[in-house]
């Protein structure tokens, strides 16, 4: 079966960039991916690439390769489904806000929207490809409602979750540790199905990095490799806080441990905690499906990523305060970076709003200054906590546009996000542009301890 046109259904941090790389590669085939979100797309379509709505590092050439070739975007969803001969469900799955799972379960509200709209219009058959990150035993579910609310047409459902980070995505897309499709592999029609988005990868990724498996271990594989990263951050966290006490230094107990090949060294960076849109949710959801088979001890030991993790954000916080004297009340702290890592705009969930957070609690005044990050997009991460009012963090909170200007006058200087420009900076103007004592406390192990010292710093950093 050869696939002539995909349909995407959600153009965010995920359809965007996949898509745009599968239409660079694959010019045969028409990729149209849609959004219900209007400001997006009209982004993605806007004349100056650079004006696309999410910053990756490369991919705005690469969507300027395929745009208006093979690669369009639009809101009219009914006729991109239409024209498909395979359609890719993106949408996001975020943590659910109510109801039964509130805080834990993964809410398929935006899927099922997706599946029940597939099933209205498709007049052909389908196949339809899970690219969200979902519970194990999705796909049964999606079957159901195409099968039941469908015209009668056949689906194939595959699992085709991503593995993409942000700020590496078009590196990943191009040249990915493994590519992973569940499908319906004991039948005929399924095989079918999975050896046609074989074959679309196959354009650029070896056959041997593209594994196929049935699709419950697809769907279960997702959750696990995040589990298993996550977790590594959290196990490396835990011992910073151990370094701290006893006079080890996180990163040379990082790079030891990991020049055991059996343990390996990625992913052993200590921070501030991790953030981003998918660990903590897609940990949740685990622990959320584990207990509702009655495996707590199972829940138990994953829930404890996520404890780990929020106690590395507030301990940072409080020794702020604990170092300020005790006191960040009408104090200035500049916050460098607001992005949950270094090369994107994405702030979802990122570690520099909890400890914002925390430190408006204690009446701190805080200015921030993120290279890619937009000012609104900071109130609306605060607001978001529902801490204090609107009007509030609008005047206990400044978003500045320079480094320099944040950390004029400032009491102390929290590194909160991995930019590499940061450790480039004049520290000696800073230095001598700051109250005294200046404190710098750096949540990411970015700055040389060394050099801040000698300038007259007060430094902290995570893990030593
Ligand atoms: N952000 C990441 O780096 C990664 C995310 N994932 C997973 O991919 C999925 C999508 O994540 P993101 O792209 O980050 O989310 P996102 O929030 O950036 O994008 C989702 C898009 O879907 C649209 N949408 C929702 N319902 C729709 C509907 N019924 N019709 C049309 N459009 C609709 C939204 O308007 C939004 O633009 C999630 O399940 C996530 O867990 C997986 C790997 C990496
Ligand atoms: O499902 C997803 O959404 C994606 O989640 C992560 O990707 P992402 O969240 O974009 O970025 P990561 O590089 O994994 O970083 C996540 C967080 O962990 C932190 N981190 C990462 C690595 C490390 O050693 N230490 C550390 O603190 C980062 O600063 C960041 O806040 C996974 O790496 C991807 O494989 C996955 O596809």
């Amino acid at each position: 079966m050869k696939i002539k046109n995909i349909c995407c259904i959600g153009a965010g941090y995920v359809g965007g960039p996949t898509m745009a790389v599968i239409a660079q590669k694959c010019p045969e085939i028409n990729v149209t991916v849609v959004d219900i979100n209007e400001k997006r797309i009209e982004a993605w379509n806007d004349e100056d690439v650079e004006n696309i709505p999410i910053y990756e590092p490369g991919l705005s050439d690469v969507v300027s390769e395929a745009r208006g070739r093979n690669l369009f975007f639009s809101t009219d969803v009914d006729a991109a489904i239409d024209q498909a001969d395979m359609i890719f469900i993106s949408v996001n799955t975020p943590t659910k806000t109510y109801g039964i799972g509130k805080g834990m379960a993964a809410d398929l509200k935006y899927i099922e929207l997706c599946a029940r709209q597939i099933a209205r219009v498709a007049k052909d058959d389908k196949i339809v490809v899970e690219k969200s990150t979902l519970p194990v035993r999705t796909a049964q579910a999606l079957k159901n409602i195409l099968d039941n609310t469908g015209n009668g047409v056949n689906y194939q459902i595959l699992s085709n979750p991503e593995f993409l980070a942000e700020g590496t995505a078009v590196d990943d897309l191009m040249d990915p540790d493994r590519v992973l499709i569940g499908g319906d592999i004991d039948t005929e029609e399924g095989n079918e199905a999975v050896q046609a988005l074989v074959d679309i990868y196959a354009h650029w990724i070896p056959e041997d990095k593209i594994l196929t498996t049935n699709v419950w271990s697809s769907e279960l594989s997702k959750l696990t490799a995040n589990a298993f990263l996550a977790q590594r951050v959290s196990s490396i966290n835990a011992m910073s806080e151990l370094c701290e006490k006893t006079g080890a230094d996180v990163s040379e107990v990082s790079k030891a441990v990991g020049m055991d090949s059996r343990i390996g060294s990625k992913f052993l960076k200590s921070s501030v905690g991790f953030g981003g849109s998918c660990f903590q949710k897609d940990i949740l959801n685990l622990v959320y499906i584990a207990k509702s088979f009655g495996l707590n001890e199972v829940a138990d030991y994953w829930h404890q990523v996520i404890l780990m993790n929020d106690h590395q954000k507030k301990r940072f916080a409080a020794n702020i305060v604990k170092t300020l004297f005790n006191t960040v009340s009408g104090k200035k702290i500049a916050f460098l970076g607001w992005a949950f890592k270094k090369d994107t705009n994405d702030t979802r969930e990122s570690s520099a709003i909890y400890v914002a957070d925390y430190l408006l609690n204690e009446q701190a005044e805080i200015v921030v200054y993120d290279p890619k990050v937009k000012k609104e997009q900071i109130y609306a991460d605060l607001d978001y906590l529902n801490s204090r009012s609107e009007e509030e963090n609008r005047q206990r909170v400044t978003v500045v546009n320079q480094p320099y200007e944040a950390c004029q006058d400032a009491h102390a200087v929290a590194v909160l996000t991995e930019w590499d420009e940061f450790e480039g900076y004049d520290w000696q103007k800073i230095y001598d542009n700051m109250l005294k004592p200046a404190f710098l406390f750096d949540g990411r192990k970015l700055l040389d301890r060394k050099k801040k010292e000698e300038i007259g710093f007060e430094f902290y950093a995570i893990g030593s």
